[in-house]
């Protein structure tokens, strides 16, 4: 029988994490013969934790967390070049690589399927040195949703990032960049770039229509200059899932991207996390992470 490593993130979403215990260690018992299990206590601690797990030969590593918490742990994955598998116990916030993997929420529900899953291979981002699992956006209204404290997080859910995000719109001021895709370069005045891997963009679903997991592909969304009116039409747009209709948004598919820009202070958000430093250079990674997912 094999083993695995279960890293549990305490504070993530509702903060129950350690209380899912008993339940994942009963369904991974079916599969595995030595659970080790670990809790962060910071950021790092899942990216570390990864690196022994793979130096001890663990089959697999499970994640009960959210986006932030698994691009920890791929970071460790992709950059020690393993092939170790990944299960996701989704128990974030927003869930936006469960969503996208159909993976079931809440937590419970993804843990009671953990014998219905097969390894599937997915794509990874890498900006600069790190790597992503999920999404970049660049701009103030990230910045505001990254802000979030994780006592409201824990209270209010997808709700609190809403009206945190809601709120930086309407003082959101437009940003120039330099994009250059498929060495193609066209400076852009916007007021946020969303750049994503999957369908699922802020928990809401079909944000990218048409991104699927190991399309290998970046997905990217540059939304034009907005103020008042224009932020309140956009957030209602994201709201309903109409977003990647709408004609004035520049929709890009590309395995390169790089972005650059001289506002110094722009914010720049990576899966939740504050990150990096421009220029970006964004790439595809196609079908370097092995995970579980439904049948
Ligand atoms: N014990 C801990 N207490 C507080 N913060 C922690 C702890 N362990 C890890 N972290 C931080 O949690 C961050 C990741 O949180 P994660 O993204 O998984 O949850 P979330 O923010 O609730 O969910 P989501 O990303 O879905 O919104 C890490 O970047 C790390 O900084």
């Amino acid at each position: 029988m094999e083993s695995c490593l279960l890293i549990i993130n305490p504070s993530s979403g509702k903060a129950n994490g350690a209380e899912l215990l008993p339940k994942i260690l009963s369904a991974l018992s079916t599969r595995y013969l030595d659970i080790e299990v670990r809790y962060t206590k910071k950021k790092g601690d899942a990216e570390c934790f990864t690196k022994q797990a793979i130096h001890d030969s663990h089959q697999s590593i499970y994640c009960v967390g959210g986006d932030g918490t698994i691009k920890e742990v791929v970071n460790g994955i992709v950059k020690n070049n393993s092939g170790i598998h990944l299960g996701i116990i989704p128990n974030g916030t927003v869930n936006d690589v469960a969503r996208s993997l159909k993976i079931p929420l809440p937590a419970e529900k993804a843990i009671e399927n953990i014998p219905n899953t097969s390894i599937k291979k997915i794509d990874v981002g890498q900006v600069n040195d790190d790597y992503f699992i999920s999404l970049i956006a660049i701009g103030g209204i990230p910045e505001a949703i990254q802000n979030v404290s994780v006592s409201a997080k824990t209270r209010w859910g997808a709700l609190s990032y809403l009206v945190n995000g809601a709120r930086y719109a309407f003082r959101q001021k437009p940003f120039r960049v330099r994009v250059t895709i498929n060495n193609e370069c066209r400076v852009i005045e916007t007021s946020l770039i969303v750049l994503s891997l999957h369908n699922s963009v802020a928990s809401m679903k079909n944000f990218f229509h048409t991104a699927k997991a190991d399309d290998g592909f970046l997905h990217m969304m540059i939304f034009p200059k907005f103020r008042l009116i224009g932020a309140a039409v956009f957030v209602w747009k994201i709201i309903i899932g109409s977003i990647s209709n709408d004609k004035a948004i520049s929709i890009e598919k590309t395995r390169h991207v790089e972005i650059e820009t001289e506002s110094a202070s722009l914010p720049i958000n990576v899966d939740g996390d504050k990150e990096n430093q421009f220029p970006l250079q964004i790439r595809i990674l196609p079908a370097v992470l092995s995970v579980f997912v439904p049948f």
